[in-house]
């Protein structure tokens, strides 16, 4: 995930078994009485630096990963998906791809496997070989300082790769490209990948306050037509907490990836919605939700549905980023309207 400006984005349910997340830090750290007790450096100085190195540096800091750890949501699902198939990881060999401050490789260690690669680009690194070796898993977790794509790992091939390489509206960042560059790489033809599976959802919300306040504003600042802003301040979409009382249709599977058999072209795809009025709930991550505004006002009642298709891209010239096309249409009693809009997430 990274700091920015209608989904939830994270690991999907698949064959392994997720255990009940309804809990606290705390309690999470305690979660082992379920287990059987048994470099290069990739930041160049200020001058060279591109986009992606101030992605890499982000992560950098340790606020980014207290925000990430603090999320049991999503911390606790790998915690839960690893110490409750313990028998997946016992005596293998693991990569954990992207490893921040190696978190998803203490757990696969405290679960049995034999070797864990841990492998990271920012300064984190180092935190993360201090924190391995201040619990005692240094003989068990490796941690190599660098990136995927350039790093020397000392084994031929490794039976697991784990990553949290999710960003907002899933696809965000482009990590994904990573993980399948490293599985294709090193993963054993049987290995497994963490998630195996993840999927990006649709649906609609009632959001007019906010899209008066930071989109329309722009027609008459003090007086003034500034709507040209406008045209770009609707383009960009917002990454924000929904408020679930603002949800007015149906939660709409857009699409599922396969991570083991994918290939980095699938990220790239056109889906078709069908969006009913109604009301659902879910719980909150810090992956937020994604919020695209419409042109216009949709008046949509109860049981009226708006169609469309969502068309998801790799940005050309910075692939970290992605361009969004939405086509919708409603035929209700009091809307009729058929439009495409374009965004860009950056
Ligand atoms: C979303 S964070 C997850 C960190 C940790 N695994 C966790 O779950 O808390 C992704 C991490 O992957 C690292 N990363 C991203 N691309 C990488 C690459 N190509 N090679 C190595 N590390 C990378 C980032 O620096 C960041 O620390």
């Amino acid at each position: 995930m990274q700091n920015s400006t209608m989904n939830e984005a994270g690991p999907t349910k698949s064959r392994f078994e997720y255990g009940d997340d309804d809990e606290t830090i705390e309690e999470a750290a305690t979660g082992s009485s379920n287990l059987d007790e048994d470099s290069s450096m990739c930041e160049p100085g200020d001058a060279d630096k591109t986009s992606a190195d101030y992605y890499f540096d982000s992560y950098s800091h340790f606020g980014i990963h207290e925000e990430m750890l603090k999320d049991v949501v999503r911390t606790k699902t790998y915690q839960n998906v690893i110490y409750k198939n313990t028998f997946l990881f016992k005596g293998k060999v693991v990569l954990d791809v992207g490893a921040g401050t190696g978190i998803l490789s203490l757990f696969c260690a405290k679960a049995g496997a034999k070797h864990v690669y841990a492998v990271e680009c920012s300064q984190m690194a180092d935190m993360a070989k201090e924190i391995v070796k201040a619990n005692g898993f240094s003989d068990v977790i490796t941690v190599l300082k660098g990136k995927i794509e350039e790093i020397d790992l000392p084994v031929p091939q490794v039976d697991i790769i784990i990553s949290e390489w999710m960003g907002y509206f899933l696809l965000y960042e482009n990590m994904l490209n990573t993980v399948l560059y490293a599985r294709d790489k090193w993963l054993v033809g049987s290995g497994i990948v963490l998630p195996d599976n993840a999927s990006l959802y649709l649906t609609a919300i009632e959001d007019a306050e906010y899209k008066e306040d930071k989109i329309e504003f722009w027609n008459n600042v003090y007086g003034f037509d500034m709507s040209c802003i406008r045209k770009q301040s609707i383009m960009e979409p917002l990454v924000d907490t929904v408020d679930q009382n603002q949800i007015v249709t149906n939660c709409q599977l857009l699409k599922t990836m396969d991570i083991s058999k994918m290939t980095s072209g699938d990220a790239s795809f056109t889906a078709p919605f069908k969006l009913v009025a109604e009301r659902p709930r879910s719980r909150n991550t810090h992956w937020k939700q994604t919020v695209l505004y419409l042109e216009d006002v949709l008046t949509i009642c109860e049981g009226e549905s708006i169609v469309g298709s969502m068309t998801v891209a790799q940005n050309k010239k910075n692939p970290r980023d992605v361009d969004i096309t939405l086509k919708y249409s409603l035929n209700g009693r009091r809307s009729v309207i058929s439009k495409t809009q374009q965004y860009k997430m950056r």
